[in-house]
């Protein structure tokens, strides 16, 4: 079981999408920033630091929603959604091939990681600024 913090990221009505580079597993999916808990450090420790590593920026949580587990052929994932905004930085890609800002209801178009479909709808369904 892989236990990951990730950051839903809203910035003037838009949710941040990051593409997986092709190095990495699920290469080209789009994901929502952040990565694996270490031990010893809480999901939200994991995501400020993930976020610093991986692209510059210091978050502030807004929200949590629920974990979310998907179980991959090779492993099982549970997902630690944050939805947060940025508290300072501006975005450096250092993993990511690409990143996207979205309105809420177009965040479907992308070819999700599959484990983040059920965090997309969960999401969705809380999302003050979306129009469904
Ligand atoms: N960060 C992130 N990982 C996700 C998401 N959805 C999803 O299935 N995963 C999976 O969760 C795992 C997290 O891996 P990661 O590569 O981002 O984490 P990490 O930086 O700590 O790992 P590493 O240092 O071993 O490369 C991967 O297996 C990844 O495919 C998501 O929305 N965000």
């Amino acid at each position: 079981m892989i236990e990951v913090a990730c950051a839903i990221i809203e910035k003037d009505g838009l949710v941040l999408a990051a593409q997986r580079s092709e190095r990495m597993s699920l290469p080209l999916k789009w994901e929502f920033p952040g990565g694996k808990i270490e031990p010893g450090e809480t999901a939200e420790e994991c995501l400020c630091r993930e976020l610093f590593e991986e692209m510059g920026i210091s978050v502030a949580v807004k929200k949590c929603l629920p974990a979310s587990t998907y179980h991959y052929p090779k492993a099982s994932v549970t997902l630690y959604p944050f939805v947060c905004s940025i508290a300072s930085g501006e975005i450096v890609l250092d993993e990511h091939a690409a990143i996207n800002w979205l309105p809420p209801e177009e965040l479907q178009n992308l070819d999700w990681a599959e484990a983040d479909v059920a965090v997309i709808e969960s999401y969705l369904a809380t999302c003050e600024s979306c129009s469904r």
